[in-house]
């Protein structure tokens, strides 16, 4: 469903609204000078306390800017947020238009931006407050000056300076660490960027970078090495210019609260499922010259004792398929491409071989460095994504003199420089504070002899590829030859397949388990036709039924997710909700709420589609369909995994749905789901011929896209040789 469509539909919901503050986020006393108190509707502003008192319990404090209350409503609201786990609005004003100094922040607000949001004019983004408080429906009504009065900080990040991204729109992936920094770094693909400032702030900012040639976003001066400086001066503590600030942007304070240290929280983990073991059943192929054998066991692999410990420790006792697969072709030195369903154990994949490379390699310990030259870098789309991903490299290098760090956007520049030059072996990332990183010469890429891009489809695409070809043509990042690079994702289109080859050494392996872009066959899928104006009724219904079970729901928009989350709220539905506007500190205690419990429905956006592994989700809901088919399996793979089983429900919207139809249809056939008479229906109506299964390119690749390859071996993961279709593809050459 577009944006205006939701529009129409908040709209008239919106003034039932309980605002709710955050204490730390609203003090009239502190930021009153800021807010205009124009007087709102009465529905809006005084809604009875039963329902606050449920936003209490149900722990969801929906911060929307309600810069129009007076201090009396401020600590009554104090006292509900602070308890309250989801807090949706971010800046009340006190960072607005007469704040051109962005005393504090994030400062990932300033490009974390979407299209969708952003239909505001240059006016009215003016020297907003950067970060998002829930945008009212009613905000594209008004512009004057009174309006960002009151309600200025609702833009917050929203309105900011109209940083569409073609592909993060209001769903968001992260933007902050992706589409931001094409525009710094890559050209532009928002010329409202360059140039002429998009108000007082933007101005400022375009001022200061017109001196580089236009605004160019936070990245341009560490890249271009200018920003050295400014740095030490914000991150060190030291003085900032006026022009550094405003060149910068706000400063972000979030320092994440360190992960606990006991042996025993390092190692938890859930149990693996009934269908771990039919695993061995799936079909695996892999393509290219030479592969090495899979090996069927952890011992097979030969890894040094502290690893073994580790994976014992960890509840490892089987192998994956795609482990068996990549284990022993990252230890054969070669570049890999794979492709294995969700939650199936692709990270150890990866992190094992490259451990034990480095045990076998005799790796020092690293030590205090102002530059640290890591042997391997991990990049992931996402925030929540690259930490995980850094708990497992901790939890796998326990004991070793191995240190992993990880670094990601929405956190304090200088808490992620002090973690790297402590010593970093491994070093997990988001790519924005990557390249910002590297900008700053904390990080050396010489000794680089890994390279690993996860979620790799999503690296390559139009949204962080550009980000990772700069990181490769980065001074001193050995050449593809000289360095082992792997990809791993659940999804392949073709046409990322042929610009992942640009990473890769030409005789990279590719692993394909089972159909790539393929659904985990753990989920039970179920498609349910529900309009638009029927899905909150739809989804309350399930979510009764489904009771205390931990639920993932998805929807299209960062505004919608609140919306949604806040409506679960006044249903008594313990609901919290992370998306791109949120602040890092809120998704972070969103997942939190999450995974322990508090909240069992976590409403989403496409920022939680990937990757997360978060223990016990039994159901997935796409309450908005998402728009391309590889991200409906990503989504419904954040349940069913490592053998467990999940249920996956899907509106299906036949307003704005039907160009899914057909690519659903064959997943779920794929997946050997029941496909529902009524979808067969649409899809066939809607047939294209030559389709190849994705609204953008073919997921359905049937393997590794290079043609005529040799020594393609299909096996099951039992090792055992299965008949070896000819592919289709066979009869050229992929030099
Ligand atoms: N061999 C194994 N034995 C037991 N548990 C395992 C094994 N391999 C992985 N796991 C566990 O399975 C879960 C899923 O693993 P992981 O997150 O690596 O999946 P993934 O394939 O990367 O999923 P996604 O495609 O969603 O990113 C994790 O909790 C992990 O610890």
């Amino acid at each position: 469903m577009g944006d205006e469509d939701w529009e129409a539909e908040i709209k008239p919901h919106m003034s039932s609204y309980v605002p709710i503050f955050e204490k730390d986020r609203y003090s009239s006393g502190e930021n009153g000078d800021n807010f205009n108190r124009t007087p709102t509707s009465s529905s809006e502003m005084d809604d009875g306390p039963s329902r606050r008192d449920h936003f209490l319990k149900s722990g969801f404090a929906s911060g929307r800017n309600f810069g129009n209350r007076d201090a009396g409503e401020s600590n009554k609201r104090d006292n509900t947020s602070t308890m309250g786990g989801f807090g949706v609005g971010k800046s009340f004003g006190n960072r607005g238009f007469s704040n051109s100094k962005f005393e504090d922040g994030d400062s990932s607000g300033f490009w974390r931006e979407s299209s969708n949001d952003c239909e505001d004019n240059p006016t009215r983004n003016r020297g907003f407050s950067k970060r998002g408080g829930y945008r009212d429906g009613n905000n594209s009504e008004a512009s004057g000056p009174s309006r960002r009065g009151g309600r200025g900080s609702f833009r917050g990040c929203r309105g900011g300076f109209g940083l569409g991204s073609p592909t993060n729109q209001d769903n968001d992936l992260d933007p902050d660490e992706c589409m931001q920094r094409t525009g710094g770094l890559f050209g532009s693909r928002r010329p409202a960027l360059s140039g002429t400032g998009n108000g007082d702030t933007s101005q400022s900012r375009s001022g200061s970078g017109s001196e580089r040639g236009g605004y160019k976003g936070l990245n341009e001066e560490v890249i271009t090495g200018s920003g050295k400086n400014s740095w030490k001066s914000e991150a060190e503590g030291g003085e900032s210019s006026d022009t550094q600030v405003k060149f910068q942007g706000p400063k972000v304070t979030y320092i994440p609260p360190p992960p606990p240290e006991d042996e025993d929280s390092i190692f938890a983990h859930y149990q693996t499922g009934i269908n771990f073991d039919k695993y061995d059943t799936i079909l695996v192929e892999v393509s290219g010259h030479d592969a090495p054998p899979a090996i069927l066991t952890f011992e097979e692999a030969n890894l040094c004792q502290t690893l073994n410990n580790n994976i014992a420790k960890a509840g490892y006792t089987k192998l994956t398929p795609v482990q068996k697969y990549s284990i022993p072709i990252i230890l054969a030195g070669r570049d890999l491409m794979a492709c294995a369903q969700t939650g199936s154990g692709k990270t150890a994949a990866f992190l094992l071989p490259i451990l034990a490379h480095m045990m076998h390699d005799g790796i020092t310990a690293s030590r205090f460095k102002e530059l640290q030259e890591p042997e391997c870098i991990i990049v992931a789309p996402t925030r929540e994504l690259v930490n995980q991903i850094y708990l497992e490299a901790r939890k796998f290098s326990f004991g070793t003199c191995v240190r992993a760090v990880v670094i990601y956007g929405g956190t304090q520049l200088g808490h992620s420089i002090r973690q790297i030059v402590q010593g970093c072996n491994i070093l997990c990332a988001t790519p924005g504070r990557l390249m910002d990183i590297i900008g700053k010469e904390k990080i050396g890429l010489k000794q680089i002899k890994y390279l690993v891009l996860d979620e790799a489809d999503r690296m390559l695409d139009m949204g962080f590829g550009p980000e990772m070809k700069k990181l490769i043509s980065c001074p001193g990042m050995p050449s593809k030859e000289q360095r082992q690079t792997l990809m791993f994702s659940a999804t392949f289109p073709e046409e990322i397949q042929r610009l992942a080859a640009e990473f890769l050494k030409s005789n990279y392996l590719f692993v394909a388990v089972g159909q790539v872009g393929g659904a985990c066959r753990d989920v039970q899928q179920t498609v349910l036709q529900v309009g638009q104006f029927s899905k909150r009724e739809k989804l309350v219904e399930i979510l009764r039924n489904i009771g205390d079970e931990r639920t993932m729901v998805f929807v299209e928009t960062k505004k919608k997710a609140d919306f949604i989350a806040t409506f679960l709220c006044q249903e008594k539905i313990s609901t919290t909700s992370i998306h791109g506007d949120r602040e890092q500190r809120e998704r972070e205690q969103a997942l939190g709420d999450f995974r322990c419990g508090k909240c069992p429905v976590l409403v989403a956006t496409s920022v939680a589609a990937r990757g997360l592994d978060i223990e016990n989700v039994q159901h997935v809901i796409n309450f908005d369909l998402p728009s391309t088919i590889d991200e409906y399996v990503h989504r419904i793979g954040r349940t069913g995994r490592c053998g467990n089983t999940g249920r996956a429900i899907s509106f299906f919207d036949l307003e704005s749905d039907n160009h899914l139809a057909q690519p659903l249809v064959k997943v779920l056939t794929d997946a050997q789901q029941d496909v529902p008479a009524w979808l067969e229906e649409i899809a066939f109506s809607t047939y294209i011929p030559g389709f190849s299964g994705s609204t953008r390119g073919n997921v359905f690749a049937s393997v590794d896209t290079r043609k005529n390859y040799q020594g393609k071996s299909s096996l099951n993961t039992a090792g055992f040789s299965s008949s070896q279709a000819p592919n289709p593809v066979d009869d050229e050459s992929w030099d």
